[in-house]
């Protein structure tokens, strides 16, 4: 990819739209675009100062092609860096089409996917962890992820790391001052501040690494297994929940054979629900894999939805002790994970059967951790709103609570391991009073993790991979 030459895309979705903006970004971006611009003010576009716009025609010899609004950014007050301009014509596909190749024909090439933003980093305008940001900014579809990608955006964590890249850079260049000095036995590099130092690093490191597990989950949004025996209706509440004929639903025990998943926002939280084939003990080969698979998927989940066929276990006390057992061996299995105990198709209950199922599973409830219940009717969406709520209720109070900074990009919790292991070898260093030669090599390895992160230390593989993953324009 030539870096010094001059870009143009369009910067709004395909198609038809009210207005599209086409950008143009590089050195001759102004040169290329003023001869073709006819301003109703007259005057020349590449006179025209920084963050001004103005009205005009985009001319192809004698022909108008639109009337349009051009935006001036004078390098290297642009997004990019670079010289830019920025076309808003009207929206048709066709006009779009004539205004990008005519630019071609003067001279712009097509940008590459992320070119623009590849263009903000090399001219320092952001650090790597920024402009991946950017890509997790557009692709954002609830609060959460927004909140989380705007505040990576502004800065985030790389401020920090940067800041502790350069007190850590400043101990290796005292160190390694040392080493010229080696004879004379010298210490430039104070051993109590630097232990201080990888001290403060580690707590940092640590605090950020634990935080991927909630970005992660956040990201993609929060898992929500639910399960609990055939034909009790599981996939009836997906239903409810999403809104839509998402899975299929028959009075056929075993009707879900393989796990489905869908992902709806609430409350400003994109939860990810799981329908399961139901637990119970079969000889059937098939339900049984699915059997397995819902124990997996408890496992992977953040909270698990235990359904039951309220009818069934209003009337009937085996039933209820089945539960009891089933409620106890998912408890066993998973004690820490939140539980949520749903007594469905209460529409088929007297009312006086309601209130003595109420009591029966306050009881059970009330013997496991982490669990409550709550009744419901799938068929006539009663109480599908205050499960919602309860949803939310469990987040709130653990995971989204916490403002802190919080890392959700892979490649930065890979750095940020390696980072706190080699760290964690120059405490080990310092506490064995290792010679200064030596910690120095496991210095440079830490600062090179951080330098990852940040964008310091790169190559165009990882630039490449990194940039190919947003979308043209941008
Ligand atoms: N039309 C349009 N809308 C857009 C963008 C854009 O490039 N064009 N953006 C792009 O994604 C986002 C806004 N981000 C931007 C960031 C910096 C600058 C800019 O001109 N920066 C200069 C001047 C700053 C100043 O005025 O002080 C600079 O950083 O030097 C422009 C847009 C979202 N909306
Ligand atoms: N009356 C009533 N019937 C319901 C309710 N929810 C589900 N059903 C019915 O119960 C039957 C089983 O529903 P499903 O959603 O397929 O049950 P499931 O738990 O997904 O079953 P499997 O996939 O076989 O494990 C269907 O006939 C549903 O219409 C409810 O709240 N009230
Ligand atoms: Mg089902």
């Amino acid at each position: 990819m030539k870096l010094n030459d001059t870009i143009v895309a369009l910067a709004t979705p395909s198609g038809a739209g009210a207005i599209a903006v086409i950008r143009v970004s590089g050195p001759d971006a102004l040169n290329i675009v003023a001869p073709l611009f006819k301003a109703k003010s007259n005057k020349p576009l590449e006179d025209q100062p920084t963050h001004t716009i103005h009205l005009g025609n985009v001319m192809d010899g004698e022909r108008t092609i639109d009337e349009v609004l051009a935006s001036v950014f004078r390098a290297p007050k642009s997004y990019t860096g670079e010289e830019t301009v920025e076309l808003s014509c009207h929206g048709s596909p066709y006009i779009q089409q004539e205004i990008i190749q005519l630019l071609i024909r003067k001279g712009c090439r097509s940008a590459e996917a992320g070119e623009f933003t590849l263009r903000a980093f090399l001219n320092a305008k952001m650090d790597l962890s920024q402009a991946e940001a950017v890509a997790d900014l557009i692709n954002s579809e609830n609060a959460a992820s927004h909140q989380m990608a705007m505040q990576q955006m502004r800065g985030g964590f790389s401020n920090e790391i940067a800041k502790l890249r350069e007190e850590l850079l400043n101990f290796a260049s005292l160190i390694e001052l040392e080493l010229d000095f080696a004879e004379e036995d010298v210490e430039f590099a104070n051993r109590d501040q630097f232990r201080d130092l990888v001290s403060r690093i580690q707590t940092v490191l640590k605090r950020l690494i634990d935080s991927f597990a909630t970005g992660n989950v956040l990201k993609n949004g929060i898992p929500v297994a639910i399960v609990g025996e055939p034909n009790v209706g599981k996939s009836t509440l997906l239903n409810a929940l999403l809104n839509e004929e998402r899975a299929i639903v028959s009075d056929i025990a075993g009707t879900t054979r393989d796990t489905i998943e869908d992902e709806m926002s609430i409350g400003g939280v994109g939860f990810r629900f799981i329908d399961t084939a139901g637990i119970r003990e079969t000889k059937d080969v098939v339900e049984s894999i699915g059997i397995k698979k819902t124990f997996e998927k408890i496992s992977q989940a953040q909270v698990v939805v235990y359904l039951v066929d309220s009818s069934q276990i209003a009337v009937n006390r085996e039933r209820l002790q089945e539960v009891r057992v089933e409620i106890e061996k998912i408890k066993n299995k998973f004690p820490q994970k939140p539980l949520l105990i749903i007594a469905n198709k209460t529409d088929r209950l007297a009312e006086e059967e309601v209130e003595n199922l109420k009591e029966k599973l306050q009881d059970i409830s009330s013997h496991a951790e982490r669990a409550e219940f709550l009744l419901l009717s799938a068929k006539t969406n009663l109480g599908v709103e205050e499960l919602k709520d309860r949803l939310l209720e469990f987040v709130n109070t653990g995971a989204l609570r916490n403002s802190d900074t919080i890392v959700t990009n892979s490649r930065h919790y890979a750095a940020l391991l390696k980072a706190l292991e080699e760290i964690n070898k120059v405490e080990d260093g310092l506490n064995a009073d290792l010679s200064g030669d030596l910690l120095a090599i496991d210095i440079r390895q830490a600062l090179h993790h951080f330098g990852e992160i940040t964008g310091e230390i790169t190559n165009d593989d990882l630039l490449g991979n990194i940039f190919a993953n947003f979308c043209i324009g941008k």
